[in-house]
């Protein structure tokens, strides 16, 4: 990681009547890095998130920002992503961006944020009358309306159909080029495995575990699965070494794929119907929490 410019420290959060929401959660984030709470419903994703931009007073642990405690400052170098009621009616959209832009001292060039964030042909659109994708593009730039060093995201493409969700990672991965630093929550395991440098996992209010992508998938489950229909295998003739009957399906998990395929040309076994798959971070999830992400 590159240097840290915010830290979660064992934040805690109990809400009236008693739920602990996030209970005892603690991490790093790294200058220009795009780092992602993934979880289910309901696992403290928004809590912690809420906690992080300074809107909501931890019951335990502490926010730093560039190793120190939040002040009052911080909100002039921090882009938060609101919800949609955040926008008025009867505003047109560049109307929203310029009431934004007035609420802070530091701005970023308006002409810059309409073409990063693709509003040139809405800007005078009722903010009413606009897809999902065109008000989570607007919402974005008013995150961005102060040019922040930091933006915070929750859940950013919930309810976007998948082409408008796919348009919208694009625009994140431009935020992320030009050096901001992202925070999201999801619960899209292939958009965290897309878009975050880092990811947190958190169930229960806890980060079951952290790192890259990639670090993590290596570190709990094996490189590749191998899938044939059981009925496909020779009778008679042994399993391959590591394969494991699954229902109907004969499954071999392995770090090396390569000795796996010749084993099985060799064996005249049928493979048209043969299917490899590298395991997700949703699997992952399963192996560490015994329940699926959506559930
Ligand atoms: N204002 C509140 N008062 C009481 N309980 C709350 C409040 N906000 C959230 N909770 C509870 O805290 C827990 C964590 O909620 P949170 O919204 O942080 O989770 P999440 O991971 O963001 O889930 P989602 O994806 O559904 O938003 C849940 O049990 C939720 O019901």
């Amino acid at each position: 990681m590159t240097t840290p410019i915010l830290e979660a420290r064992e934040l805690v959060k109990v809400y009236p009547g008693g739920v602990r929401a996030v209970d005892g959660i603690g991490f790093a984030v790294g200058a220009a890095e795009c780092f992602g709470l993934l979880g289910p419903n309901g696992a403290g994703k928004t809590t912690t998130l809420e906690m992080l931009e300074g809107v909501l007073a931890p019951s335990g642990g502490e926010v730093h920002y560039r190793g120190r405690p939040l002040d009052a400052a911080y909100r002039e170098v921090v882009g938060i992503q609101f919800q949609a009621t955040a926008l008025q009616d009867f505003q047109r959209v560049g109307e929203a961006l310029e009431m934004f832009a007035r609420l802070y001292r530091r701005g970023a060039d308006r002409d810059e944020l309409i073409a990063l964030c693709d509003l040139e042909p809405i800007l005078g659109r009722d903010t009413r009358r606009l897809s999902g994708g065109q008000r989570q593009r607007l919402l974005l730039a008013i995150a961005l309306v102060n040019d922040p060093e930091l933006i915070f995201l929750d859940e950013p493409t919930t309810g976007l159909d998948p082409q408008s969700r796919r348009n919208f990672w694009r625009l994140i991965e431009r935020v992320r080029a030009r050096g901001t630093t992202i925070v999201l929550t999801t619960h899209y395991m292939e958009e965290a495995e897309r878009l975050c440098d880092r990811i947190a996992i958190v169930d229960h209010g806890r980060v079951i575990a952290e790192g890259t992508p990639a670090a993590l998938l290596r570190a709990h489950l094996p490189a590749a699965v191998v899938r044939l229909p059981a009925a496909a295998w020779p009778a008679g003739l042994a399993l391959p070494e590591g394969a494991r009957r699954v229902d109907a399906t004969l499954e071999i998990a392995t770090e090396r794929l390569a000795p796996v395929l010749a084993e099985l040309a060799a064996s005249g076994a049928d493979l048209d119907a043969l299917r490899v798959s590298a395991p997700t971070l949703e699997d992952l999830f399963l192996k560490l929490t015994g329940h699926a992400l959506r559930g």
